[in-house]
């Protein structure tokens, strides 16, 4: 398994993160446990910010809370000094009660209600990032109804395709997301948006995609926004225009066969790609914006299971089932993710048997990882799946019932808790069973 961050094994053969031992950790806080290395996500945020530094532009970094969204992350994106972009009342709401500044929150999504409108009005959020002709319309009149002027960026899809599974790529044409620069749409909107009332147009975004190990797609992203900003700015007097967003997407190691980029490489290739199309253009720079979720968090996160029962199918497979699975981390199921694993208390062994991992859930599908090797597992043994940081916990589910597991932050030998584990109360807390059921139910 590919060592992220600080984690290592130590003399005693025990995988270690952020200074403590992962089956202490299991014992103390149970399993599942989604374990977060702290110091590589400030240690990721930091290169990032380096990579902008050095390219002398203004830039805006936004983690993308989609990711993990709690109220702790947002406080440390906050400390950090970052932007966040939220998708929903509810990540919304997560970031402003843990005291995100309002101003550095950008409201992202497709369809983004009048309630969520309104509730991102009334907090004073510094940006929408405005997706259709609907939304213009009802943001601008929400917004003039409250005697404001929201500040927008127009998402736009600029026809580029990258190599990624297809239900994470975004930018292309044949897409549910932005305003199509070749339709013609995306300047019809950039139109619209300088003759709506309350909206005030600062900026053009594009997302081409995630877990993108390449440059090319981000190159030719920022030189088709670059032309598209330009014209804006030229043609239609967009005169506010001051943020190109080329949004997130940069790619991770979840196996030893992946080759990502470091973050400043992907950073070096947008700002360079952003001052060469420019100085072409003959404009001034913009402020540069990038929305970052799965590379901040994604490589710093490992989940923790206790493996119990296996089985063995001669000549077939041999399962090995933990106490987790697709509720936990449905990525596998339903992207066909693949992830690395170890046994964190006898790190040191020899891998010899070529086994699958099998979760809980009442459903064939549910497998975390098919073929990875191991020494011979024992009950009780505690299973560590690396890079499980992004859009595990966010993606969480109940099904089966089964309780979300506790989030802990580890950092020099400290480990706490930033979310607590469900309890079966939480499964039930929002059930109601009608009076009419109860009436001599158990008496027929
Ligand atoms: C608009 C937008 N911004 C940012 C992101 C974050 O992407 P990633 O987690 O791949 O960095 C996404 C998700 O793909 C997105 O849809
Ligand atoms: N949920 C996806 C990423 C979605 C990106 C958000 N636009 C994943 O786990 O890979």
């Amino acid at each position: 398994m590919y060592l992220h961050g600080t984690s290592r094994v130590n003399e005693a053969g025990q995988l270690v993160i952020g200074g403590t031992e992962a089956a202490e950790l299991a014992k103390r806080f149970g399993t599942p446990l989604y374990v977060y290395d702290e110091a590589l996500i400030r240690q990721t945020i930091r290169a990032y910010k380096a990579a902008f530094e050095k390219s002398g532009l203004r830039y805006d970094i936004a983690y993308a809370s989609k990711a993990f969204c709690t109220m702790a992350m947002c406080r440390l994106v906050a400390d950090e000094g970052l932007s966040i972009d939220v998708v929903s009342g509810g990540e919304m709401y997560t970031a402003l009660k843990a005291n995100f500044p309002p101003e550095r929150i950008h409201f992202h999504g497709n369809n983004k209600t009048p309630d969520e409108i309104e509730q991102a009005l009334e907090a004073g959020i510094g940006l929408f990032v405005v997706d259709s002709f609907h939304e213009l319309q009802l943001l601008g009149a929400l917004a003039t109804e409250k005697g404001l002027v929201a500040d927008i960026e127009l998402r736009l899809s600029p026809g580029v395709e990258v190599h990624t599974h297809e239900y994470i790529s975004t930018g292309q044409e044949d897409s549910k997301f932005g305003f199509s620069i070749a339709k013609g749409t995306a300047r019809q909107a950039v139109e619209q948006a300088l003759q709506t009332k309350g909206v005030r147009l600062v900026g053009i975004h594009c997302h081409i995609g995630s877990q993108i190990f390449e440059t090319e797609g981000f190159k030719t992203a920022v030189a088709r926004m670059a032309e598209f900003y330009v014209m804006s700015q030229r043609e239609l007097g967009a005169a506010d225009l001051s943020i190109l967003n080329v949004g997130g997407g940069f790619g991770i190691r979840y196996t030893a066969e992946d080759d990502p980029l470091e973050p400043v490489a992907y950073i070096d290739a947008i700002t360079e790609a952003v001052k060469a199309e420019f100085t072409r253009l003959g404009t001034e720079y913009p402020e540069v914006a990038i929305e970052p979720g799965r590379s901040i968090v994604g490589p710093a996160g490992t989940t923790l299971y206790t493996i119990g029962s296996t089985k063995d199918i001669p000549g077939v497979r041999k399962y090995v089932s933990v106490d987790g699975g697709m509720a936990d981390n449905p990525r596998p199921a339903l992207y066909q993710a693949v992830y690395e694993a170890m046994i964190a208390n006898r790190a040191d062994e020899e891998p010899t048997e070529l086994v699958s991992i099998a979760g809980k859930a009442c459903e064939s599908g549910d497998m975390l990882i098919w073929d990875v090797k191991l020494p011979t597992v024992q009950a009780g043994d505690i299973l560590a799946v690396s890079c499980t940081g992004a859009y595990n916990y966010s993606m969480a589910s109940n099904y089966n019932r089964m309780v979300r597991p506790a989030v802990v932050f580890v950092q020099e030998g400290e480990a706490d808790v930033v979310v607590k584990r469900e309890t079966k109360d939480d499964l039930i807390k929002g059930d109601v069973i009608p009076a009419r059921f109860l009436d001599g139910v158990y008496s027929k």
